[in-house]
């Protein structure tokens, strides 16, 4: 899809500014001012510095630190008071870490647009303890029963069943957060999204990344999107129009694996998929056992105008094979 024309960009003719709703985590911070440097860029009737408003708001998963979020109730919690001030009128539209969005949007509320994606693999980041890990093969390289600091379900599950003799602690907080308890000396090492550390400029010393057929991403990491109100629909042109189309196919396939997966917020799983030359779609599922012990991976190419389906199809073919319990 050829990108649209700054000129079929709708005038707007709506108060300003208009009031962007955003985590307030460094991380958050800087995906929602470098979404509005996009639409200033794409809409210069915007580019007046009083154009928007940013509202920082504090949502449950930002309050709740001591828990996994598998066990408070899973993606929801960072968006459900984003999305209450949405529907509440005191913002005009909110921009999130996609894979933080559950995959059905509440009723009224619209995925509008999803930006071009960064880097979606997770790595592995040592502490100042351990050498740096071999590129090559950076999961071999952990010391026996090595502690790493993680409270992701689908990336202990991974590291687990490639290195049962290795031991995970809850390692919870902003992405500045965890590299503090890594610095430390909490646990040996620790997993983040490359996503956040390129985004923040962080480089921790010794960090690689991971292949995503070793460690399956999270569905729509590395991809911002921007919820609106659904009948809003000067400002959904106006997201559409900056919306990148890859990074769309992409999430779609991705979102409704997940979607398909989704018995429990407590089961780990993954989705990544790419485009390739040909124009079709690659993606690639994981549905595991946090603690390792069962793990399926499969992956399934298809058109990318097809993208949803594909998702569909494949989270249905993880789930058909796994045990019953993992969706329970
Ligand atoms: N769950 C927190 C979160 N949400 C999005 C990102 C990274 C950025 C992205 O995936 O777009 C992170 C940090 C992490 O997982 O290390």
């Amino acid at each position: 899809m050829p990108p649209a024309h700054p000129a079929s960009v709708p005038q707007h003719r709506r108060p300003l500014p208009l009031r962007v709703g955003t985590r307030a985590s460094p991380l958050a911070l800087w995906q929602t001012r470098d979404f509005l440097a996009r639409v200033t860029r794409f809409c210069p009737v915007l580019r007046d510095a009083k154009a928007f408003e940013e509202h920082q708001l504090l949502t449950s998963g930002d309050r709740i630190q001591d828990r996994r979020l598998a066990e408070i109730g899973g993606k929801g919690l960072f968006a459900k008071e984003i999305h209450e001030a949405l529907l509440d009128r005191r913002i005009d539209f909110a921009v999130h870490s996609l894979k933080d969005l559950e995959t059905e949007m509440p009723p009224g509320i619209v995925l509008a647009c999803t930006l071009k994606r960064e880097d979606a693999r997770d790595v592995l980041v040592p502490g100042p303890a351990l050498a740096a890990p071999d590129p090559a093969d950076p999961l071999a390289a952990l010391p026996r029963g090595a502690v790493i600091g993680t409270s992701s379900v689908r990336r202990q599950s991974q590291l687990l069943h490639r290195r049962p003799d290795l031991s995970v602690v809850m390692f919870r907080g902003n992405v500045q957060t965890r590299l503090r308890k890594l610095a430390e000396g909490e646990a040996a090492a620790t997993m983040l999204a490359l996503a956040g550390l390129k985004r923040l400029a962080l480089a921790p010393p010794g960090a690689v990344a991971l292949d995503p057929e070793v460690m399956v991403p999270a569905a729509g990491q590395g991809i911002v999107g921007v919820t609106v109100r659904a009948d809003d629909t000067e400002l959904r042109e106006l997201l559409a129009a900056i919306e990148d189309p890859e990074a769309r196919a992409v999430s779609a396939a991705e979102r409704a694996l997940l979607a398909a997966l989704d018995g429990s917020c407590r089961t780990p799983i993954g989705g990544h998929a790419r485009l390739l030359a040909d124009g079709r779609l690659r993606l690639t599922g994981l549905v595991a056992r946090a603690d390792g012990g069962f793990l399926l991976r499969r992956t399934l190419e298809g058109d990318a105008a097809e993208a949803a389906r594909l998702g569909a199809e494949l989270g249905a073919s993880l789930r058909r094979d796994a045990p019953a319990d993992l969706f329970a």
